[in-house]
């Protein structure tokens, strides 16, 4: 919690705001300890550790050990780069609160993690969340920039909106694959169908 309020600070500065800004806006700060293990799996191509996904609150500090799996892309999905594990180090990522408070400068990260077939792996996230009545909206806007939220909400808001997009564009990926399955099933049922023709017939 020390380092992630050291982090808070650095970042406000950088900003051009005081030093308390970022936990200011975070009213009670709350700590959530979350801990990952991913078996090792002998198909790994076929799943994901942890589906794409960015964190919702404002900073995640999180300790991986030396089997690295942790993934972030730049390209909306397009690519994916491996953050390679340093020993002793922690992976910082920016949450979706910290992203909407920077109106985007800092960039909420959009990570995932895979498996392997010869280990299993182990990682420990931090999640520093603000209270659910905190305030969602950017602190500064610089000259040029729009808000990239049309209105202040509630983090407990921004929360309840990430979730059911989450579950709408779940249940959009479901119907595109049924949709595709179904295509290929017509597909296979139209094909014609190799007639035997007689022997007689072949070689006259
Ligand atoms: O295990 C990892 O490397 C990623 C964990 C993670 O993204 C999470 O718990 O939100
Ligand atoms: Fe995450």
């Amino acid at each position: 919690m020390g380092l992630a309020c050291k982090l808070l600070e650095v970042l406000s500065e950088a900003m051009g705001l005081e030093k308390e800004a970022l936990t200011k806006a975070c009213v009670d700060m709350d700590q959530k300890v979350v801990v990952n293990f991913y078996p090792k799996c002998p198909q790994p191509d076929l799943t994901l550790g942890l589906k794409r996904h960015t964190d919702p609150g404002t900073i995640t500090l999180l300790l991986q050990d030396q089997v690295g799996g942790l993934q972030a892309t730049r390209d909306n999905g397009n690519t994916w780069i491996t953050v390679q594990p340093v020993e002793g180090a922690f992976v910082v990522n920016l949450g979706d609160h910290g992203h909407y408070l920077s109106n985007g400068r800092f960039k909420n990260a959009d990570h995932q993690a895979v498996v392997n077939s010869d280990c299993s792996r182990l990682s420990i996230a931090t999640f520093q969340n603000p209270a659910p009545d905190a305030t969602v909206y950017p602190l500064k806007i610089r000259e040029g920039e729009k808000p990239i939220l049309e209105e202040p909400i509630t983090f407990a808001e921004m929360y309840r909106r990430k979730m059911s997009k989450d579950l709408e564009l779940a249940r959009l990926k479901k119907l595109a694959k049924e949709q595709q399955q179904l295509k290929e099933k017509e597909a296979e049922n139209e094909k014609p169908k190799l007639e035997a023709k007689p022997l007689e017939e072949i070689l006259a």
